[in-house]
């Protein structure tokens, strides 16, 4: 027999096949080659197939985070390398005012609060890259917008993905980057129950991807990370202090979020790198993000549609220590200004490097039927309100920040009230999607928050 389990010789073809016993011996010699030929043909399509199917199974997936994955051709992102690209990447990342200045590469720098971030940086004069993969997971107008400010304030934002591991060590290649604020991430508690692969790809892959470029980099960058209040879970102890319980989460996001201070911990203890992990409270803001609540309900009380309020057990107000996003940024600068340094070089660790975890709230919950009354009040409209029993979703009753500890090592004081931050993002919502209808090309001019 021969690999397709055709017959070696054309007579036991003949023995095997007894209706054909009266045919020519020449014809039955002609159907055998060509069975062997179409068997032949069937095997090696199948073959080829099953190897396509496994490439595309194989490779990382195409979506998540404010930036996250490999195949960046089938993904139709801008191809990257080549010398006028190296020149934009170090341009982007030069320090412009020493000494002291740093080299940041923030990814997930075409989300929020990374473009916050990243100007702000830009701003005081350290070099700043970004990356984003510009995912769907909300209006891409809306991130292309936020990159457009960017490029005006200086930084370039490479398209590309933080699993893809080449791209990253040719960034490190191309600079020395004494920084990564790695905020990429897949966000949004709620969206995990529709697409779990995405959390794991993003905030866990990814995160990974991204500290193993940290940790062969040399010198090896120390790292601030955006972990988030919702590690907390089903925690009770209130507020929430750095040192109360994690181990109870209650969506895959916030379980993802944990795994990421795991594995920060992993990276810390073999490698020496320097990372500081944030846990962000509800952030809000001028460009915000258009899958939050206080985002979507501006959207539908503006358009007369009805909003849902959630509520716990016996109408029990639903709450959240909602944090500007001013204040956050300061957080994230002061984080970078403190993270000390990584210790290890060529991948080996030279002793012992910070390790650090700190919530960056407002420390006032606000139940969410007074954000939607802060909401009616500055839009001058009445909401549609349905209050509901809070669906079995990954959301929590309520958060709480204790920010004692960054506020002692890091000078963080939150300065800004609900009231006073939803005047500036409802400001800036009226503005970009009222230039965005005008498409007068104009909209995102300025910075409002
Ligand atoms: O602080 C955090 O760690 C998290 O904050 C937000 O998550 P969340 O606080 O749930 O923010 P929203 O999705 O804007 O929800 C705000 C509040 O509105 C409530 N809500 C949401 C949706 C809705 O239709 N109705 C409603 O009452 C939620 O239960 C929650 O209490 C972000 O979406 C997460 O990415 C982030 O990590």
């Amino acid at each position: 027999m021969d690999v397709d389990g055709a017959p070696s010789t054309p007579g036991k073809w003949k023995m095997d096949k007894p209706l054909h016993h009266h045919r020519h011996p020449r014809l039955l010699l002609h159907r055998w080659h060509l069975h062997s030929t179409l068997s032949k043909l069937a095997f090696w399509s199948l073959f080829a197939l099953a190897l396509f199917l496994a490439f595309f199974l194989l490779s990382p997936r195409p979506h998540a985070s404010s930036a996250s994955s490999g195949g960046r051709r089938s993904l139709g992102m801008a191809p990257w390398g080549g010398p006028a690209w190296e020149k934009r990447v170090r341009l982007s990342a030069r320090v412009r005012r020493q000494p002291g200045g740093k080299s940041v590469l923030v990814t997930g720098a075409a989300g929020f609060v990374g473009m916050h971030v990243a100007a702000a940086l830009k701003r005081r004069g350290d070099g700043v890259l970004g990356l984003d993969n510009f995912n769907g997971y909300y209006e891409p107008s809306l991130k292309r917008a936020r990159q457009a400010l960017l490029e005006r304030a200086g930084v370039f934002v490479v398209e590309g993905d933080i699993n893809d591991g080449p791209l990253l060590r040719k960034l490190f290649d191309v600079v020395p980057f004494t920084h990564i604020v790695h905020l990429a991430a897949q966000a949004g508690v709620r969206h995990a129950l529709e697409d779990p692969a995405s959390y794991v790809h993003s905030n866990v892959a990814g995160l990974v991807s991204v500290l193993e470029a940290a940790k062969s980099a040399d010198p090896q960058p120390a790292v601030v990370w955006a972990s988030s209040s919702s590690v907390y879970g089903l925690n009770s102890h209130v507020p929430f202090s750095e040192a109360d319980r994690t181990d109870r989460p209650a969506s895959l996001y916030a379980a993802t979020k944990k795994a990421g201070e795991e594995i920060a911990h992993v990276y810390n203890h073999i490698y020496g790198l320097a990372i500081t992990g944030l846990r962000f409270f509800t952030v809000y803001g001028p460009w915000g993000r258009p899958d939050m609540a206080y985002f979507f309900f501006t959207r539908d009380i503006l358009r007369g549609k009805s909003i849902s309020i959630f509520e716990g057990p016996d109408h029990a107000t639903v709450a959240r220590d909602f944090t500007y996003i001013d204040d956050i940024v300061k957080g994230c600068v002061a984080a970078v200004d403190h993270a000390g340094k990584s210790t290890g070089s060529g991948g080996k660790k030279r002793g012992p490097a910070p390790l650090r975890i700190y919530n960056l709230g407002n420390t006032s919950p606000v139940p969410v039927a007074d954000l939607v009354s802060i909401l009616e009040q500055l839009l001058k409209a009445k909401a549609v309100k349905k209050f509901v029993k809070m669906p079995r979703n990954g959301d929590v009753p309520f958060t709480h920040a204790n920010i004692t500890l960054a506020q002692k090592e890091l000078g963080y004081h939150p300065k800004t009230g609900l009231q006073t931050g939803l005047k500036k993002f409802i400001r800036w919502y009226l503005d970009y999607y009222t230039s965005s209808l005008s498409k007068n090309g104009s909209r995102g001019r300025s910075m409002s928050s």
